[in-house]
């Protein structure tokens, strides 16, 4: 029955097949035009059907990345494979410049802070002097040429600094048995660490979610975020803190005013501090919601420490490599330090102007840019000039303006800016520190907020930390040169890309994020 059925149905079956298959056809072209508004733009063909994510945040993929702008052009279509749309590449100056800055609103995050820096000089000395102790003790008495296990000592000094002068609280990071060292680290690195999280959003999470202080409602059961489940410590560990010392400040505000401050912790120049009592001060309508003062703290303490620490030790292979340059390094810390009277330190604007650490730093944030690229979501139609045009794969026309359609994912590739060779020269991706020394022969084309790099972003998302970091960096490397010389270990470090790039031993990977060198004192 059902044979014969079959039988005298066949052609009407295979009509009715056809026109399914025609509309089908016809509609999955449209789909897929609409779909893939950048089929046009070469770009890298994805690794796996899953399109270009693997590929974007694949810890082993910092060339993948630095080579975009050379082998498809500043703007670069990213295949979105079977379920996902296109997403774009963008490493062209006036692209950046027009996203960041001219029309940021259609591309938005956000939360700031204003700091006064150069206040906080002795506290970043404070902290740095007890890491020169740590380190004179780990290797008084041995060999010269002692290997130690750097980037902790890094990773401890950067969240000091960070907690101290940032929200004015202690880790007691050079305590090796500290219990809070070790929790608030491991949240901040169980949180950002391999998650390729834009780093001011965790704050958010972090405040949209209440914790079991007795301060609020329960944290949230499944806490997700870009589809991932976020590690619950994390939460618990952070949110306390912040909620803890906001409570603590408003409450000497409230019992003794502005001037009762200077009384907390860090003598009430922290960061934090300031924006509290600013906030404190300000008329009622201008006054910002607790949440965001909130939020701020996370985003200080997460912005400000995986990033400084990978670039210190950055800092520390690249003088350990070149004896040459350590030396010179030393040399100019030596006779700024010999116009000073004994024991008295460098002060902001004297660290400021030595000119070949400033030139080394720049440098080595240009190459080595520890945040790789950023990632924003269009909410509306966008038409963005561009600097070097695209040409078409489909037409071999030459296209000066794109438009960004809603909702399109774009990466913005602040590593591979800082290295396009059209932007920077052919010798681009090298590290050298002397093209700083004769800025005038740079013209910055990037719309980047530092010397026009992309490494601390520009407009309103610009990492409101960079003079921070800065200061931080050179007065930590300051202190270190005068005290210790560095070489080399014997095994090449490896750098792979995690939300700031992270150093293993080549051969040694299993053993973790680590920088061994070789460490001697000097003396004084
Ligand atoms: C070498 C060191 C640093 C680098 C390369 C760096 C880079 C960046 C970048 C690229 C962003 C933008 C992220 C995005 O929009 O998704 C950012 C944001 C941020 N950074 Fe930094 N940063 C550094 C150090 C610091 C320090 C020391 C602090 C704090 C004292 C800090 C505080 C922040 C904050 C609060 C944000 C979020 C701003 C917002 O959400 O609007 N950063 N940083």
């Amino acid at each position: 029955m059902s044979l014969s059925g079959a039988s005298a149905t066949t052609p009407l079956t295979v009509a009715l097949a056809g026109i399914v298959a025609t509309i089908a056809i016809s509609s999955f072209k449209r789909w897929t035009r609409t779909r893939k508004p950048y089929a046009f733009i070469p770009g890298p063909d994805p690794d796996s059907v899953a399109g270009y994510l693997l590929d974007l945040h694949n810890p082993d993929g910092l060339d993948w990345h630095y080579s975009m702008p050379e082998k498809y052009g500043h703007i670069a279509r990213l295949k979105g494979g079977l379920f996902m749309a296109d997403a774009l590449y963008i490493t062209d100056p006036a692209a950046l410049n027009s996203i960041l800055i001219k029309q940021q609103n259609w591309f938005p995050e956000s939360t700031e802070f204003a700091g006064r820096v150069s206040k906080l000089t002795p506290l970043f000395y404070e902290v740095t002097r007890q890491l020169q102790s740590k380190l004179t003790a780990a290797v008084a008495g041995k060999p010269p040429g002692q290997v130690v296990e750097m980037l902790d000592y890094l990773t401890r000094t950067t969240l000091e600094i960070v907690g101290t002068a940032g929200i004015g609280h202690t880790f007691n990071s050079f305590d090796d048995k500290s219990k809070t060292f070790e929790e608030f680290h491991g949240a901040i690195t169980t949180t950002i660490g391999r998650q390729a999280v834009p780093i001011s959003t965790i704050p958010r999470v972090v405040e949209e979610n209440e914790t079991p202080c007795g301060c609020g409602e329960p944290l949230h059961p499944s806490l997700h975020f870009s589809g991932r489940r976020w590690p619950r410590a994390a939460i618990y560990v952070m949110r306390p803190v912040y909620l803890m010392l906001y409570k603590a400040r408003q409450k000497v505000l409230e019992e003794g005013g502005s001037a009762a401050l200077a009384e907390t912790p860090a003598g009430g120049k922290d960061l934090m501090s300031s924006m509290i009592q600013a906030n404190w001060d300000a008329d009622e309508a201008d006054k910002m919601p607790d949440d965001v003062v909130l939020a701020n703290m996370g985003s200080i303490v997460h912005g400000g420490q995986e990033t400084t620490s990978s670039s210190l030790a950055r800092f520390l292979t690249i003088v350990a490599e070149d004896s040459d340059l350590q030396q010179k390094l030393r040399a100019e810390l030596q006779e700024a330090k010999a116009k000073k009277a004994p024991g008295e330190d460098l002060d902001y604007v004297e660290i400021e102007r030595l000119p070949l650490l400033d030139a080394v730093v720049r440098e080595m944030l240009r190459v080595y840019a520890p945040v790789t690229f950023v990632w924003r979501q269009t909410t509306k139609d966008v038409l963005v000039p561009l600097t070097y045009p695209i040409r078409s794969a489909t037409t071999g026309e030459e296209i000066k303006e794109l438009l960004i359609e809603q909702g399109t994912a774009v990466y913005l590739g602040l590593g591979a800016a800082n290295r396009s060779t059209a932007i920077w020269g052919p010798d681009a991706a090298e590290f050298k520190p002397e093209r700083w020394l004769n800025r005038t022969q740079l013209e910055a084309k990037l719309p980047g907020a530092y010397s026009g790099m992309m490494t601390f972003l520009s407009g309103a998302k610009v990492c409101p930390g960079r003079i921070f970091a800065i200061l931080e960096m050179k007065l930590i490397l300051s202190v270190l040169l005068l005290a210790f010389s560095f070489d080399p270990i014997s095994e090449p470090i490896d750098w792979q890309m995690g939300i700031a790039i992270e150093p293993r031993v080549h051969g040694r990977e299993k053993e973790g994020i680590q920088v061994p060198v070789c460490v001697t004192t000097l003396s004084v």
